[in-house]
This record gives C-alpha cells, sequence and structure tokens, in this order.
C-alpha cells in the first residue's frame, strides 16, 4: 500500500543553494506525494516552511533518481539548477558516489561533486528558438520586442534577461510581476537583471515566475551566462554574483553547467494532521 503519511506524516529536508531555499521530499518507493494545493501551503513563510521551490524526488527508470519542481504559488517548474544541485548532493552522499543521473522535465542530466565540495550539474542546451522558449509569436529571442532589449533564454524554464548599468537601481518587485506576465510569455517567465562587472563576472537579480524575488537562481544564473555570450560581453565561463552568493556557469560543447554550494539545514516531518488539511 502506497504510504500518503496519514499515520506517521511526511519527512523532508530543507536545503539552500546560494540562499535559493527548497523543501525537498523523497516519494521514491512510495508514488508522488505532492499535490499543487500542498505546494502551495507548505510554500507559505507563516503558515508552512517556506521554501522558493519544492522539489519532489521520484523513481525513474534508467536514471538514479527524478525530480518534479513546485513553485510556491503551487505551479511547476520545468528546471531548477540549484535545487537539482542540492538534491543531487544528498542523492551523492546516500550512494556513496561523486556523480549521479537524473532525469527531470527538460530530460536526463548529469550532476557531480568537484574537488572543492561543491556541486555541478549539466543543466543541458540552451533553447534559443522562439518556439522552445517558448515565446507567443516568432520574434529573435536575441532582441526581445520589450524595453531595455531584454535576450530571452529556454533552460528548460523560460528566462527573460535584461542587461542593465546597476542592477541595485532597478526596481525588481515593480518591473518583475510585469515583465513575468507579459503577453509574450504564454507560459509566465523567470526575470533577471544583470551588470556586467568584467568579462568573467556578473552581478545579477532575479524575480521567479510563481515565486518573486529570491537570493538566487541557478536556471536564470544558465540564462544570463548564456545571454551575455550571445550578446558579446563575457566569454562562455562566467561568475554570476547573486544577493545570496556565488554560481559559476560554464557553457561547454555538451552544454550549460552550473556550479555553486550546496546545504542542508534541517529535517522535519510534516504533520498528519497537516498533510489532510493541505492536499
Ligand atoms: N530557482 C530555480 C528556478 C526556479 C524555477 C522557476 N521559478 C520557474 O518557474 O521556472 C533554479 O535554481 O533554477
Amino acid at each position: 500500500m502506497t504510504d500518503t503519511g496519514a499515520k506517521t506524516g511526511l519527512p523532508f529536508m530543507k536545503m539552500h543553494g546560494a540562499g535559493n531555499d527548497f523543501v525537498v521530499i523523497d516519494s521514491r518507493g512510495r508514488g508522488a506525494q505532492v499535490t499543487a494545493g500542498l505546494a502551495r501551503a507548505l510554500g507559505d513563510r507563516n503558515r508552512g516552511v517556506g521554501f522558493d521551490q519544492l522539489a519532489e524526488i521520484t523513481d525513474a527508470e534508467g536514471a538514479d533518481f527524478g525530480l518534479v519542481f513546485w513553485n510556491s504559488d503551487g505551479s511547476q517548474a520545468g528546471a531548477c539548477g540549484n535545487a537539482t544541485r542540492c538534491v543531487s548532493d544528498h542523492v551523492m552522499r546516500g550512494l556513496g558516489a561523486d556523480a549521479v543521473s537524473l532525469v527531470t522535465a527538460r530530460g536526463a542530466l548529469r550532476a557531480e561533486r568537484a574537488a572543492d565540495g561543491r556541486v555541478w550539474v549539466n543543466m543541458g542546451a540552451p533553447q534559443l528558438d522562439w518556439g522552445s522558449i517558448p515565446l507567443a509569436r516568432e520574434v529573435d529571442p536575441l532582441h526581445l520586442p520589450l524595453p531595455g532589449d531584454p535576450v530571452g533564454v529556454g533552460m528548460g524554464n523560460p528566462h527573460c534577461v535584461h542587461f542593465v548599468p546597476d542592477a541595485e537601481a532597478v526596481d525588481l518587485a515593480t518591473l518583475g510581476p510585469r515583465i513575468e506576465h507579459d503577453p509574450l510569455f504564454p507560459r509566465r517567465t523567470n526575470v533577471e537583471f544583470a551588470a556586467l562587472i568584467s568579462p568573467c563576472r556578473i552581478r545579477m537579480r532575479v524575480w521567479e515566475r510563481g515565486t518573486g524575488i529570491t537570493l538566487a537562481c541557478g536556471s536564470g544564473a544558465c540564462a544570463v551566462a548564456v545571454a551575455a555570450h550571445l550578446r558579446g560581453l563575457t566569454g562562455p565561463r562566467v561568475v554570476l554574483q547573486a544577493d545570496g552568493g556565488e554560481l559559476e556557469v560554464d557553457w561547454r560543447d555538451d552544454g550549460v553547467w552550473l556550479t555553486g554550494p550546496v546545504a542542508r539545514v534541517f529535517d522535519g516531518v510534516l504533520s498528519p494532521e497537516y498533510l489532510a488539511a493541505s492536499r
């Protein structure tokens, strides 16, 4: 019988990568446990646990594990680089391995532990055609027809990257939701503002679709690095300085590699009563 946590509750971990924070629920061997309602309830920082994304670990054929991502508004995300790195670290520790294979909505991915303890994930090739990002109509993703001349990049989820002289001066709380809901993005979008510090360092701030302002965003860091390289501002390898810490991106022939710190903060158990009221 599937264990839904009705009697004993549902265990979870709280993790973060550069301040991008996650609740992680391991559903391997017991079937999907998370619903949109549970994600919304748990995402509430006062009445739930609070997170930027909820990551559910699933069984996956032909890979070490699968991952499904939820935003705090209850919507699903096709990619989450930082949660992928955090969960990969946890699974690698369990397996006593330094590399793992996983499957997300994006497809098969690979993660590795670096010599310094950080965790790399190959996020795959960027999606640079309007249909895959996706955009509502055929326009040039390198110059989206929006104020600020942003770049559209898909990393398994949509990103709208703006280059600005000073990222601190941007009113992210006002512009973020406005751009997230622009009709050009049929599935809404994540929104990044990036300022070039040097050809290998960028300061970035992010408004995440379905969540809001976050301290970092892994797929967003990849999108900024890809956009900066395509615009001729940087090389293929760049450090992204987010509000919560530094992420490094290396756009190689085999995909966009993202690395950064991972942390497991605490473990807990969702009570049966809370689950019954929230699912
Ligand atoms: N924090 C994530 C990205 C989160 C997904 C996003 N909000 C979406 O809806 O696409 C990351 O580290 O990549």
